[in-house]
């Protein structure tokens, strides 16, 4: 049996509680347990103070000086002490809600912390302590996983732990070995070993090139194939008219921007024609690709075809499902949405509906996917933020129809100097023009003390009936102290905003509970959103007219731009409000950069400056297309590379049939069909 078919229930000490909270980590198989990456490493290395950096995380060994103080906040107690560092400094030290560690405490202990450092305030936050003197040094590179309320990445590391012990030896390698001696890269078995336990950053860093390759390989042969597919199959020049992009624009609310007008005619253009569409919609945050994608399914409608459309998460599904119906409706076009909620009775008559034609449009999320649902006359399939399905389940519903035509959709702009290496030669339409009308948001940087200023906006803007989002840094295991910033963010907004519905959304809530929190904001149920970055890309709100970020310094660029478009989507003026420390070089221009400009291309080609080759220690800033391993921005030479590889395999005969190639055929599921291999 292998890997991916063996249950996590195999594993030494996992009964169905835990099965259960991994499966909620979307680890279903011991397979997935051992490519259960880490999304950052901690450096546990003991450094001197003086190469302390400002808001980063430090581990000291340190004596306690004088008498440790607990202060009360309401049922959170703040636990202070001195510590003396290199056997010189002083500095401070605070505890939140530990204040059992106080007589342990004593002058002159020896411990060793690790916790966020504060330059200013000459202060550490304690995020883990230990009176072990005996202690070593040194304790190298920690891997942190996402983690859950049921299972910590201290858990999470021992299972993956046994895991390696009893199946690492039972990983195969899909590169063929022609590759893998070309560029010297590790095995597979190798590399995953390393990423869960690095002996050394160069360790990793030799994991992640393999692991990076292997996975930009099996994307670049996804889309090669995808352009073979296109240029060889016989594909139906579908009969849409040549008005269809002014018929639809008759239906819309307002007119089409030209860069939209652009992208529709590029879609009719290929519809018409007779080889199978393959196209990327790339936009900017707010451009409106849904419209575009509406156009792609109304043509296709026009053609006499059926088209799906398909969300990741089922509040999205619904929004493109309200729009379609909105817009397409006018024109007598049959929408429905199917989700995972849908009720059974309700299934049902859509799943007749889609197998004899009568819906004309479907969207949905996975759902769409399972076996019992087919089509009367599959035309087209658009996709909504491409990165989040499967390749395996792009194919799945591509098998839906016949020579179905295929838009994607990119929520995030590509710099331009990526764009080559990412997509190659395939075809894109990119929407660099907001809608008219909106205007432009206002960003206002302002430090921690000034965050009265920001609640007095927020204030101001709620009793004017708009909404806001508040988001806060992702809680991370390990950071108790971020879990608490949250919750401290949110007491004070519901003091402060007295009067006003404050919700609370974060990633330790279970799928239900985050979607509920987000309808009841979509539906202006809740009037201020307390969040951590588990805000929806791609959420359409337009009463929302503030986002205020507390400690915007700890979020990459993309990510303040894709929150930021997460406002300023409707006619109202809007605000995006940073609150930080900007404590470094780096973190001012991002800042300055998010001051500069609202353009996101250019955000992302900045990105790309300010990130340098060291950033991969540091958490995942990148809001751009995510893979488990690689990173688009640093290991874009990796990509190329992958292109070009792609290209001669996907060329030569014997990648279609040779044993050496066979485990990567199947990792790819490109399947063999006479369409494709024909010459
Ligand atoms: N040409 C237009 N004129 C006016 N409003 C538009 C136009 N196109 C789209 N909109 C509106 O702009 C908003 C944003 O559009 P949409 O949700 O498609 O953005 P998006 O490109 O998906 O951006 P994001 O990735 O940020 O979600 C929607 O409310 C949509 O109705």
């Amino acid at each position: 049996m292998n890997l991916k078919q063996q249950s996590v229930r195999d594993l030494p000490g996992v009964g169905p509680a835990k099965e259960h909270a991994l499966a909620a980590l979307g680890i279903h198989s011991i397979h997935d347990v051992l490519h259960y990456f880490p999304f950052r490493y901690e450096d546990r290395q003991i450094r001197p103070l003086v190469e302390w950096e400002d808001g980063s995380r430090v581990t000291v060994r340190a004596v306690v000086s004088g008498n440790a103080v607990v202060r009360w906040r309401g049922s959170k107690s703040i636990l202070s002490a001195r510590l003396r560092v290199d056997g010189q400094h002083l500095v401070l030290c605070t505890w939140f809600s530990q204040h059992y560690l106080k007589s342990r405490l004593t002058d002159g202990r020896l411990l060793v912390v690790t916790g966020r450092w504060d330059a200013k305030a000459q202060r550490i936050v304690a995020v883990e302590t230990s009176f072990d003197v005996s202690e070593p040094r040194s304790k190298g590179l920690l891997p942190v996983y996402r983690a859950n309320k049921e299972l910590g990445s201290r858990q999470i590391h021992q299972l993956i732990g046994k895991a390696l012990d009893l199946h690492a030896d039972q990983l195969l390698d899909v590169l063929p070995y022609t590759l893998v001696q070309k560029y010297r890269l590790w095995s597979h078995r190798d590399a995953v070993i390393a990423m869960h336990r690095p002996r050394s950053a160069e360790d990793l860093r030799q994991a992640r090139r393999r692991l990076a390759f292997e996975e930009f390989l099996l994307f670049q042969i996804q889309l090669h194939w995808f352009r073979m597919h296109r240029k060889d199959s016989t594909g139906v020049a579908r009969h849409v008219p040549d008005d269809a992009v002014e018929r639809f624009a008759s239906l819309l609310p307002a007119p089409l921007t030209d860069a939209q007008k652009r992208a529709c005619l590029d879609i009719l253009r290929d519809l018409q024609g007779d080889r199978a569409m393959a196209r990327l919609i790339q936009g900017d945050v707010g451009s409106g690709k849904t419209w575009v994608a509406l156009f792609a399914c109304y043509a296709a409608h026009l053609a006499g075809c059926q088209a799906a459309l398909m969300a990741p998460t089922e509040i999205l599904a619904e929004q493109h499902a309200r729009e379609a119906e909105r817009v397409l409706g006018r024109d007598g076009v049959f929408v429905r949405l199917l989700t995972g909620s849908v009720g059974s009775k309700a299934r049902r008559e859509i799943l007749e509906g889609l197998a004899s034609g009568t819906i004309d449009v479907v969207v949905g999320t996975h759902a769409l996917l399972t076996e019992d649902v087919t089509f009367c006359n599959l035309g087209l399939i658009a996709t909504d933020e491409q990165h989040r399905f499967g390749v395996s389940q792009r194919s799945a519903l591509r098998s839906k129809g016949t020579s179905p035509d295929v838009l994607m959709l990119s929520a995030t702009p590509i710099p331009r100097t990526l764009a080559l290496a990412v997509y190659g030669d395939m075809d894109v339409s990119s929407l660099d023009e907001l809608p008219k009308g909106r205007q432009p948001i206002q960003t206002i940087a302002l430090s921690m003390s000034q965050e009265a200023e920001a609640i007095r906006l927020i204030r101001r803007e709620l009793s004017a009936g708009r909404q806001a989002y508040i988001v806060t840094p992702a809680i991370e295991q390990s950071e108790a102290a971020d879990f608490t910033a949250l919750l401290d963010v949110f007491d004070k907004l519901r003091e402060e905003l007295a009067g006003f519905r404050v919700g609370l959304l974060h990633g330790k809530m279970v799928v239900d509970e985050k979607e509920g929190v987000m309808r009841a904001f979509r539906d202006g149920e809740i009037d201020a959103l307390v969040a951590t970055t588990v805000i929806e890309v791609g959420i359409d709100v337009k009463n929302a007219t503030v986002m205020a970020i507390y400690n915007a310094e700890r979020f990459g660029l993309a990510q303040l731009h894709q929150l930021r478009g997460r406002v300023g989507r409707g006619s109202y003026k809007s605000y995006c409000i940073l609150l930080s420390e900007a404590n470094n070089e780096t973190a001012q221009a991002r800042i300055q950069t998010m001051l500069d400009t609202q353009d996101g291309f250019r955000i992302a080609e900045r990105d790309l400056e300010l990130r340098g080759p060291g950033e991969f220690l540091g958490v995942r800033q990148s809001g751009l297309p995510q893979f488990a391993v690689g990173d688009l921005i640093q290991d874009h030479r990796i990509m190329s590379v992958a292109r070009d590889e792609a290209a001669q395999l996907l060329a030569s005969d014997s990648f279609w049939y040779s044993p050496a190639t066979e485990a990567l055929r199947e990792a790819v599921q490109v399947p063999i069909d006479e369409t494709v291999y024909r010459d």
